[in-house]
């Protein structure tokens, strides 16, 4: 079984999000089942790494977008990655989709429709002559044209779109249709229109053979008004059509604080001390005060989604209780500003670290005692299930992945409603919990011992792989 893996971020090169993390553990725990090539825009710090990739395939302009080739590389570890080089569109500073100051970039309908119709003519083999795909797994609205520029050109190769998150839709104005090539019928209702724009996000919900999203819980919640930003009814239908799936993700193998090798001392279940040990190079490296206290860390994209202004109102409340807190994490200017505010405010019990880096969040995760997850929607998360690995029990709202990930009372606390008295109510239980070491200790064992391995995801893939190309395009 040949898959095209479509992905515009993979942990190995590019991160924005949990995306690429997802990117580069799926491909790679399916590869005992399948022949899974990846395919990734050739930005600016993946081809700095492949200066003599091999091209193997040439497309055409079509529309406003340039003509580009595809080279071939692999990973250290041998898995296939198609390269779009595209200068024109790709090699840029700044991140995947915007310039430095977060600004996206004008072009990106063109940007990722030109990945997307460059990736379905690699599927049908046009582009290497020695490989074609029996199924595509697209990736969220930068990748989901794929299977309608497949149908537009009336090849028949199963699809597959995951949506990590319906809240990025990848909307357009309609003058964005003639620029991608795409046919003017499609701007319609039952097509990529969307209140009178362009949405990428729907062209895959509309064109796909299969939908899934990273937990079953997510899944149904997106077919109801509250989280299905608009496309509830397509979704319900899709469902209600056996197409719509939740499969949760996994976490690699990395996570372990055993043999975690950015841990100022790395440490199993029932090693407390050397936790201990942890939280005190966290409260150094973060300028916090001497303490006995907990400390609740939050590693996140710093944007509304992820309930970065509930933390912020129930900080006073945890550092008045005795607790302190670290953050890291990268965003919203106006969630940055208030969260270094608060560091201001209280240097000795408030740590904040603006920025993107793995070393910084597996320490938190390491040194703290509680996690905070008060996200609004959650379609899977990774943080908590990072967090339990090292015993930093989640406090998460009860939606989406969260749900299913964390037992309440067992290995975190779950509240119900996405409001700063309700997060409180979960913060007061961990409080207590912390007053009885016993109780703390058997929840962090219980959390750490916990599986999330991708193999079990894996498996739900592969299986769902041959049954869409049993089903057909
Ligand atoms: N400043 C920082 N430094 C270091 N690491 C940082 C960081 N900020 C965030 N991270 C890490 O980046 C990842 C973010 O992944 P999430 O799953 O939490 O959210 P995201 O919203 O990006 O992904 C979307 O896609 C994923 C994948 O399907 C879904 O799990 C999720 O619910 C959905 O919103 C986590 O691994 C987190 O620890």
């Amino acid at each position: 079984m040949r898959v095209l893996f479509v992905t515009p971020e993979i942990d190995d090169f590019i991160r924005v999000g949990g995306l690429a993390a997802v990117s580069a553990a799926l491909p790679r725990a399916l590869r005992i089942w399948t022949d899974v090539r990846i395919i990734l825009p050739g930005y600016r710090d993946v081809v700095t790494q492949f200066p003599d990739i091999e091209i193997v395939g040439e497309c055409p302009a079509l529309a406003e977008m340039p003509a580009c080739s595809v080279g071939l590389a692999a990973t250290k570890d041998g898995l296939p990655i198609y390269i779009l080089l595209c200068p024109q569109l790709y090699d840029r500073p700044g991140n995947p989709y915007g310039d430095a100051c977060g600004r996206d970039w004008p072009d990106n309908d063109i940007r990722f429709a030109r990945f997307a119709s460059a990736a379905a003519l690699l599927a049908s083999g046009k582009l290497d002559k020695n490989w074609s795909a029996d199924l595509v797994h697209a990736n969220d609205w930068q990748a989901a044209l794929v299977p309608a520029y497949l149908a537009w050109s009336g090849v028949k190769i199963p699809t597959i779109l995951t949506i990590h998150n319906l809240a990025y839709q990848g909307l357009f104005p309609k003058s964005s249709l003639r620029r991608i090539g795409a046919p003017a019928e499609s701007f319609h209702i039952d097509g990529l229109e969307f209140y009178d724009k362009l949405s990428f996000l729907k062209g895959g919900l509309i064109y796909s053979s299969h939908l899934t999203t990273v937990s079953e819980t997510y899944a149904r919640e997106i077919t109801t008004p509250e989280l299905g930003c608009g496309l509830e009814g397509l979704l319900t239908k899709r469902s209600n059509e056996s197409r719509l799936t939740g499969i949760l993700n996994g976490i690699d193998e990395s996570w372990d604080p055993r043999v975690c090798a950015e841990l100022m001392r790395p440490f199993g279940a029932g090693d407390w001390e050397a936790k201990r040990a942890n939280a005190d190079g966290v409260r150094q490296q973060f300028g916090l005060a001497l303490s006995r206290g907990p400390i609740f860390g939050l590693v996140a994209r710093l944007v509304h989604q992820k309930g970065v202004d509930l933390v912020l109102s129930a900080a006073d409340a945890i550092v008045s209780a005795g607790g302190q807190i670290v953050v890291t994490g990268r965003g919203e200017t106006e969630l940055e500003n208030a969260l270094m505010d608060a560091h201001r405010r209280r240097p000795d019990a408030i740590g904040v670290a603006i920025g993107f880096n793995d070393r910084e969040a597996r320490r938190i995760f390491a040194g703290s005692d509680f996690t905070l997850m008060p996200s609004r929607f959650e379609p899977c998360g990774l943080s908590q299930m990072y967090a339990q690995r090292f015993g930093s029990l989640p406090i998460g709202h009860q939606t989406g992945g969260l749900a299913e990930t964390i037992v309440d009372g067992e290995t975190g606390f779950l509240f119900t409603q996405p409001s700063t008295e309700s997060f409180l109510g979960g913060i007061l239980r961990a409080f207590a919990t912390y007053g009885s070491k016993d109780r703390l200790n058997s929840m962090r064992r219980s959390a750490m011992s916990k599986s999330f391995s991708w193999n079990i995801s894996a498996a739900s893939y592969s299986a769902l792989y041959r049954k869409t190309i049993v089903a057909g395009a």
